[in-house]
């Protein structure tokens, strides 16, 4: 069956591609002629008012594109000025080309004093996917004159300053009001600070063949509500309970019970065919008063608990959980059952802090959910460096745990160990709130206790979690956005097809 989602790719990836279009090419110009020609079809479709019109050039071929555009608007009688630093006077011979094309025909080139002519729609081929270091001052205050012009910005395949691969700013990038991809979609645009930066995004692919792009490798796959369907399939009329899998939720020591309890309803919410929860004594009845269809029941340690262990499709542990000495005998004790039993694992929160405090080798088939900071504990790095590039880290950490990773985040990453990571980028600031995780590790214990694999269960999960956030914050608004709003509507969403 055909993966879901839409596949993005990196810098390496693109380059791949731009040879494979060109091999055989007569003219090695001939896909900046198309970008230049494409960028000013999309300026004029999208502001068809605009008359004075800024191209920022930089010195490769980005500033080609934007060459050939400035040259198409000024053929069109618009008044058209190139833009650049005295120091980026085109580079590579095709740039070149199109430059000295614009100036024959009349164009005006003018070096950047500190501000931008007044424009009623300004053009960012400054840099593109060639981008290799950070900005300069001149070249800072370049990029803030654009995005602080007022006109709308068209950036030319990628926000200047932005890094294509992994989008992160190093200094400072372009902020666009669109972004005109080139050749096929790049990764750094919808992860980190890619959205904040892109803006709408359109791509044209410049005439290449398909196979150009299909035979590359992808950067990630981004997976989107419209996916959701792939995995969530109508269920079969005679299921039963037995069919739908037992969760064990493990978790809330004294003053965290609450996270256990987000946990299990939402685990109950996504489908699990019933959910046992094993907690501190004093949560036993709040947990049972507000989910009457869970088991509830006071544990010590997993020798307490042995035949809910063994009875249990799948285990997740650490919402709650602690690092007192209660969660230290339940993190040790859960994992020695589960490999000795082969039961799947979920582990969240402390159980990954407490993982990275005293490593061990895990059971097949476990996910881990770390946000940005336990994922820097797992790593041994910095938080700082986990943003930096966040497909990285993702893969860094599903190889070194051997396990499927969900980076949790704006614009969440899954990555099964050696494979290529799912990005999930719908999702609200509104979710950043204390028990969101909590809600996460429950719908993915519930979809692995349905017969999800583990990296199936993890993206499924984190597409359902993103999408009912975004349903929740479309009824009320983002600020104020619970943990239990996404599980009371987390039915509707898990039911695809059901609600159109
Ligand atoms: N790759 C492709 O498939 C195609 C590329 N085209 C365009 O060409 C671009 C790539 O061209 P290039 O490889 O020439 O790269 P860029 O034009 O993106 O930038 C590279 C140039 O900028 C300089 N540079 C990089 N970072 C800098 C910084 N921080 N400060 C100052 N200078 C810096 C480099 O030394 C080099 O001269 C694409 O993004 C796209 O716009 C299009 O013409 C058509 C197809
Ligand atoms: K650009």
């Amino acid at each position: 069956m055909a993966l879901p989602g839409d596949p993005l790719y990196d810098t390496a990836a693109l380059r791949a591609i731009e040879a494979s279009a060109l091999a055989g090419q007569a003219d090695p110009a001939i896909l900046m002629q198309r970008a230049g020609r494409a960028g000013w079809q999309m300026a004029r479709r999208c502001w068809p008012d605009a008359r004075r019109i800024a191209v920022v050039c930089g010195p490769g071929n980005n500033g080609g594109d934007g060459y050939v555009l400035a040259l198409q608007a000024l053929q069109a009688g618009m008044d058209v000025r190139v833009v650049r630093l005295e120091s980026q006077a085109p580079r590579t011979e095709a740039a070149q080309a199109m430059c000295a094309a614009f100036e024959t025909a009349g164009g005006r080139i003018v070096h950047f004093d500190g501000a931008l002519p007044a424009a009623d729609l300004v053009i960012d081929a400054l840099f593109g996917i060639g981008l290799s270091r950070a900005p300069d001052d001149a070249t800072t205050a370049l990029i803030e004159a654009i995005s602080g012009h007022g006109a709308p910005v068209l950036a030319l395949d990628t926000p200047s300053g932005l890094s294509a691969d992994r989008g992160s700013v190093a200094g400072a990038a372009v902020v666009a009001t669109r972004t005109l991809q080139f050749l096929a979609p790049q990764l750094g645009l919808r992860t980190g600070d890619g959205p904040d930066h892109a803006g709408a995004l359109s791509l044209d692919t410049l005439g290449i063949a398909r196979t150009c792009v299909t035979d590359a490798r992808p950067a990630a796959r981004r997976v989107d509500t419209h996916d959701l369907a792939h995995w969530l399939k109508p269920r079969r009329r005679n299921a039963h309970k037995g069919r739908h899998g037992r969760v064990l939720c493990i978790g809330g020591d004294h003053s965290t019970g609450g996270a256990v309890l987000l946990a299990a309803g939402a685990a109950l919410r996504a489908g699990a065919g019933l959910v046992e929860v094993a907690t501190q004594g004093a949560h036993v009845a709040p947990l049972l008063a507000r989910w009457p269809e869970a088991m509830v029941r006071r544990t010590d340690n997993v020798s307490a608990l042995a035949g809910a262990f063994e009875a249990a499709d799948v285990v997740a542990l650490g919402p709650g959980l602690g690092r007192g000495a209660w969660g230290h005998t339940l993190f040790e004790e859960t994992l020695d059952a589960a490999t000795a039993n082969d039961r799947p694992l979920v582990l969240d929160a402390d159980a990954l802090n407490l993982l990275a405090a005293r490593p061990r080798t895990l059971p097949a088939g476990v996910v881990l959910t770390p946000h940005p900071g336990e994922a820097a504990r797992l790593l041994g790095v910095d938080t700082a460096d986990i943003q930096r590039d966040r497909p990285a880290a993702v893969r860094a950490l599903a190889a070194r745990w051997n396990a499927v990773v969900v980076l949790k985040g704006a614009g969440s990453l899954v990555c099964a160990p050696g494979g290529v990571p799912w990005l999930i980028d719908a999702g609200n600031p509104g979710m950043a709130t204390g028990g969101m995780g909590d809600v996460l590790t429950g719908i993915i214990a519930a979809l692995r206790a349905q017969g999800h694999g583990a990296e199936d269960a993890a993206v499924c999960a984190a597409l359902l979690h993103a999408v009912a956030g975004d349903r929740a914050a479309a009824q009320g608004g983002e600020r104020g956005l619970l943990p239990g709003d996404l599980i009371d509507i987390l039915r509707a969403c898990a039911n695809p097809g059901a609600h159109a």
